[in-house]
């Protein structure tokens, strides 16, 4: 993408995608904001002189398109299936015990963390970022991709020139909600009540600029098109997913037995409170994809993995927690 480019530019675009990845990935900014609007304002005059000078991976590419009147529709070729639920050990026995009846005994399982945000799915044509929706019913989604493209930790463009879907759940950090909150509460707007439902809002504004504010993020789980040659596990599918510089969740696990599922559920519902994002359960997938082709699908989700969700958080109304300290 660069070698044509002038060096100023490529340094000017660089240090823009540091600070920007400092400002929204790690919420430490080295510069003050409006070093990164003077930064950022003389980019768009040197490619608005030049627009031969113009790339999808420019910085300037990422806050684009005027607001939409509406979203238009977008078809999921391969539909985008959901999740089945359980709520208890017991009930995740009988889950392996399924699988087991159909696979056999040699069963890996991989662990990932159920983010609690919406499903999105991402297309790369050549490498380059050209389609974003949400899941929807699960074959018509929403085109969100201008909103998507001002997601930070989100490549424009891949290392590599490849066609791919990816798909994975659209979230709002934490931090960015409590901060989301708290400026609206100063603008006496009202406020979203978990950060759920703020990516959902976030993520089908009609006006990309908004969504930019929003500090949104993306967690990636699975993908359509891959090599079935080279990936043969669902672990090596996020790790072929991550190579290719798409953000994938850290803590995902490869769990041998039924027992190091357990210990995965269990620590991760004593750490769910100090993650910087909202989790709703946990995800049980076999790894072996053969497996997995074997297991199939029903109408709605796939018979090869289970969500695991966490009981209700106690929620004390304050009649209750004054009928208790009477
Ligand atoms: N929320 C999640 O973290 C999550 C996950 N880690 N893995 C999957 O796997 C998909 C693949 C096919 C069907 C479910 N789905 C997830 O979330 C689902 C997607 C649709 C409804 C839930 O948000």
């Amino acid at each position: 993408m660069e070698e044509q480019l002038p060096q100023h530019l490529i340094d000017l675009r660089r240090q823009l995608n540091k600070y920007s990845y400092e400002y929204y990935v790690e919420d430490n900014p080295s510069v003050p904001d409006s070093e990164y609007d003077r930064l950022m304002n003389e980019l768009i005059a040197i490619e608005t002189d030049h627009p031969e000078w113009i790339t999808p991976d420019s910085p300037t590419q990422r806050v684009g398109g005027e607001p939409l009147k509406a979203f238009t529709k977008v078809t999921h070729d391969v539909p985008m299936l959901s999740l089945g639920d359980v709520f208890s050990e017991e009930e995740l026995l009988d889950f392996d015990r399924r699988v087991r009846q159909a696979v056999g005994d040699e069963v890996a399982y991989v662990c990932e963390l159920k983010i609690d945000g919406l499903a999105v799915s991402l297309t790369y044509e050549q490498g380059k970022f050209v389609l974003g929706a949400t899941r929807g019913n699960g074959t018509i989604g929403e085109d969100i991709t201008n909103n998507l493209k001002t997601v930070r930790t989100l490549p424009l463009v891949l290392p590599e020139p490849i066609d791919i879907e990816v798909r994975g759940e659209a979230y709002m950090p934490k931090k960015s909600f409590e901060k989301l909150n708290e400026e609206r509460s100063q603008n006496d707007e009202p406020l979203f009540a978990n950060p759920r439902n703020a990516a959902a809002g976030s993520l089908r504004q009609l006006d990309p600029k908004i969504s930019a504010k929003r500090r949104l993020s993306v967690f990636l789980y699975s993908s359509g098109q891959f090599d079935r040659e080279k990936i043969k596990t669902h672990y090596g599918l996020l790790e072929a997913i991550r190579e290719l510089g798409l953000p994938v969740n850290p803590e995902s696990r490869r769990c041998r037995t039924m027992q190091e599922v357990f210990d995965y559920i269990r620590e991760f519902t004593e750490k769910r409170d100090a993650l910087p994002y909202g989790i709703d359960g946990i995800v049980v997938k076999v790894d072996s994809m053969d497996q997995q082709r074997q297991l199939g699908n029903t109408v709605k989700s796939p018979r090869w993995m289970i969500a695991y969700k966490f009981p209700a958080e106690e929620v004390v109304s304050t009649l209750e927690a004054i009928e208790i300290s009477v």
